[in-house]
């Protein structure tokens, strides 16, 4: 079955978003180019004149990219961008080529959707924002129409029209320069680097999950996997007053990277060969007694999940934020017998004024989470930090000051 991609519909049944940012308009420019060796070496640090970006595409390769200069329309706005965050969907995308059966890259496509930056120029009838204020991105830019369902209701991580930076085929945000809808930027407050605006992409993944799994003080959470959509999580049910809040994973570099953010959190380290039961033992254990009735899934891998049925009491729930192979099998008759129940979260939407406050208020500190900083021209090298478990990461960033 071919699904029908942005590139691929008739121009009559595109929205307008994704006619504006249709990414044949970049790919069919006479200033794209991939970047050779030659002329990466010539290549100066934060040099303004290129359009300078990261890139997967279909060969599973992962290399910098020249894009054509754009200016903002009606409505938009021309940011540089000041940091992006490399997350595990970016990697997902470039090492397998396509997360879930629809979004699946075909072409060169940009990476990157956690990126804050700086507003370098207006489009006509832009009034809140001007040359520069400081901005997150959010990379999801639904269709905002009337006939959509998904937009209309308010649940527009929805839309199935949405532009979202990064996911085939629309080019990202990790670039020199972006063009972005003014409605879809929010505005860092001073006290807010461009790094905590690029993480509040994650954090508002974890607000979203915390906020539809419905956890309140005092519940008792396990968190599957130490990742940073974890640590995220992590923080914020801390923030929230979970407790207790145990969380797994497969390093123990991971779990301990976890105690210095929440020295109260409970560890598990999932050892090869172990069963998933087995680890829910563990974690039950961890749990000291207390009855377990939510579960944060930031891994997407079967046995994770398998492992956070096993884990809850009566009446819990599983919240599945990672994602991972199209077909799972679960414990069928251990969630009927125990009204286990399991929620999947797509995404976010009217998260991120609230990440913002949240960070600008103190209350949660993603500081720490950037382990590693790259500038924008050794984003190929930042990926493959990232990528590889032993190198340590936790976020790795793109920043090109
Ligand atoms: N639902 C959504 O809208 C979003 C989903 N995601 C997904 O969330 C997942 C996590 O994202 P990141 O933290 O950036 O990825 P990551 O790959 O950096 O972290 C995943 C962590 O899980 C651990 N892990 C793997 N198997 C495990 C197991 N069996 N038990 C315990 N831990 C295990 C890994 O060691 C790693 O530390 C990814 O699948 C990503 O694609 C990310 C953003 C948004
Ligand atoms: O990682 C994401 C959001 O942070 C992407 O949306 C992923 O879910 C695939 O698009
Ligand atoms: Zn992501
Ligand atoms: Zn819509």
């Amino acid at each position: 079955m071919v699904v029908a991609s942005a590139t691929t519909l008739p121009v009559q049944n595109k929205t307008h978003y994704e006619s504006r940012f249709d990414p044949l308009k970049v790919l069919q420019h006479p200033d794209f180019k991939v970047l050779d060796e030659q002329d990466l070496s010539q290549l100066k640090q934060g040099d303004d004149s290129v359009n300078l970006a990261c890139a997967y595409n279909e060969k599973h390769e992962v290399h910098m990219i020249r894009k054509p200069h754009a200016e903002p329309g009606p409505g938009e706005v021309k940011l540089r961008v000041r940091a992006t965050g490399i997350c595990g969907s970016d990697v997902h995308f470039w090492k397998h080529g396509q997360i879930g059966p629809t979004m699946i890259v075909t072409d060169e496509c940009g990476a990157g959707h956690e990126s804050a930056g700086e507003v370098v120029a207006v489009g006509e009838g832009v009034t809140r924002l001007q040359v520069g204020d400081r901005v997150a991105i959010e990379a999801g830019v639904p269709c905002s129409r009337a006939d959509c369902g998904a937009c209309a209701s308010g649940r527009y991580n929805a839309c199935p029209n949405v532009v979202f930076f990064s996911t085939p085929p629309y080019h990202g945000t990790l670039t020199r320069y972006h063009v972005h809808p003014s409605e879809w930027v929010h505005k860092l407050p001073d006290n807010v680097s461009y790094e905590e605006g690029s993480l509040c992409e994650p954090l508002a993944v974890a607000l979203a999950g915390i906020d539809r799994a419905g956890i309140r003080l005092g519940d008792g959470v396990v968190i599957a996997g130490a990742g940073p959509i974890g640590l995220v999580s992590l923080l914020a049910a801390k923030a929230l007053g979970a407790t207790p809040i145990i969380i797994t994973d497969l390093f123990q570099s991971r779990l301990d990277f976890a105690k210095t953010l929440h020295p109260g959190v409970q560890t598990v380290l999932v050892e090869r060969g172990q069963t998933a039961e087995e680890v829910a033992v563990k974690i039950r254990e961890a749990a000291g007694g207390v009855d377990l009735k939510f579960a944060l899934e930031c891994t997407g891998v079967e046995s994770s999940i398998r492992t956070c049925i096993f884990s809850m009491a009566f009446g819990g729930k599983v919240f599945v934020i990672g994602v991972g192979k199209a077909e799972q099998n679960i414990p069928f008759m251990i969630c009927s017998a125990n009204e286990i129940d399991i929620q999947f979260q797509y995404r976010y939407c009217h998260q991120y004024p609230k990440a913002i406050r949240l960070v600008a208020a103190g209350l949660i500190d993603l500081k720490p989470l950037v382990t590693h900083r790259f500038p924008l021209e050794k984003a190929v090298e930042a990926f493959h930090v990232a990528a590889d478990p032993t190198q340590g990461a936790i976020k790795v960033q793109i920043v090109d000051a």
